[in-house]
């Protein structure tokens, strides 16, 4: 908002900031996953995410690279997204058969995509966001009622809090899908690998392995017997597993919602853009781009400068 709106002043208020964050967890896979939203619509978004990526990437920095492997199905699915992605291939049954580790591995696609991690990403975000002026404020809000009494009177206020829209603004359609992830180092292992119930994805220097989707659970606990069988069922998939160094174990709550809530209120100064699933960070700039074309409307050409 703040690179696209030039006339204005943005101030984020957050509870937690990175690396405390939803978004700090995720492996940062560009795939849409838990997210029944419309399809031409989450293509859209991510088209746009996967430009942004590239500027990123274009500029050297870590944590963001192509990444190629294999989604194993027990039910056959070619979904329209796989269309943004790079070098897709179905797999013939000869090489279904080299890289299938369990009956259930009955269809495969190969496919590049990439990689996008949070925290390294956020940063860059934030510096550029500071550097041209963006205010930063830890509060923790009840009440979106309350922005304006605690930090004075916005043009427009958007809700980006996740998980959290459920009790900010008493959302009951978002609920919580616990994901429980490992990270390890195994410089052996050169691809991605997805089935039905497991992953194992590449990131800078760890594979992020993983995991878990369980609905309307709150728990961020971490569970030890959890964490072993995320490591045992992958090294199922990639035996090379069995030599990676365990380097963390993370848990959150993926903000999960029939679709993602990305409109303006009507007759309101509030824009909502919560929701995202397990593919927030897969949505993010094209998500982040119609909210610009939102904001634009609630200001609707207002003079002069705009408190955002
Ligand atoms: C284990 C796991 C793996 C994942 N992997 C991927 C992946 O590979 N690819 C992908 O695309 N997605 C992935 N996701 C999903 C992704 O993490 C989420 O969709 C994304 O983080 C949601 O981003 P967000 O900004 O909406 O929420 P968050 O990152 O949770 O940010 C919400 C912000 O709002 C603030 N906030 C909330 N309520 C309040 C309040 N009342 N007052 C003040 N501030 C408030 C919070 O402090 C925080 O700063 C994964 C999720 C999990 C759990
Ligand atoms: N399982 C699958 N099809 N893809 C991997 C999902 C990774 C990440 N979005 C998450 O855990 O939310």
């Amino acid at each position: 908002i703040q690179e696209r709106i030039p006339d204005s002043v943005v101030t984020i208020i957050a509870e937690k900031f990175s690396p405390n964050t939803t978004s700090d967890v995720a492996a940062g896979l560009i795939e849409p996953y838990l997210c029944d939203d419309d399809v031409d619509r989450v293509i859209s978004w991510i088209k746009s995410t996967i430009q942004r990526i590239q500027e990123y990437m274009d500029e050297g920095n870590p944590g963001a690279e192509e990444q190629s492997g294999y989604w194993l199905q027990s039910v056959k699915s070619v979904p329209k997204w796989l269309e943004v992605m790079k070098n897709v291939k179905i797999l013939t049954g000869n090489e279904l058969k080299m890289v299938a580790k369990r009956p259930e591995h009955k269809f495969g696609i190969f496919y590049t995509t990439w990689y996008l991690e949070p925290t390294p990403y956020i940063k860059w975000e934030s510096d550029k966001f500071l550097k041209n002026g963006g205010k930063i404020k830890n509060s923790k809000i009840q009440k979106i009622e309350d922005v304006e009494k605690e930090f004075g009177l916005f043009d427009v206020i958007l809700n980006c809090t996740g998980i959290g829209a459920r009790h900010l603004i008493g959302d009951n359609e978002v609920f919580p899908t616990r994901g429980q992830i490992l990270k390890v180092k195994c410089p052996s292992v050169k691809h991605f690998f997805i089935d039905d119930q497991f992953y194992a994805l590449l990131n800078d220097t760890t594979i992020t392995l993983g995991g878990t989707a369980d609905r309307h659970q709150w728990d961020r606990t971490i569970n030890p017997k959890i964490s072993e069988k995320i490591f045992q069922e992958n090294c199922k998939n990639i035996p090379s597993l069995r030599s990676a160094q365990v380097i963390s174990s993370h848990v959150d709550l993926r903000p999960s919602r029939v679709t993602v809530r990305l409109e303006a209120e009507p007759d309101s100064k509030v824009i909502h853009n919560y929701g995202h699933g397990g593919s927030g960070i897969t949505l993010h700039w094209g998500c982040a781009l119609e909210c610009v074309e939102l904001v634009k409307k609630v200001l609707a050409g207002k003079p002069g400068i705009s408190k955002i």
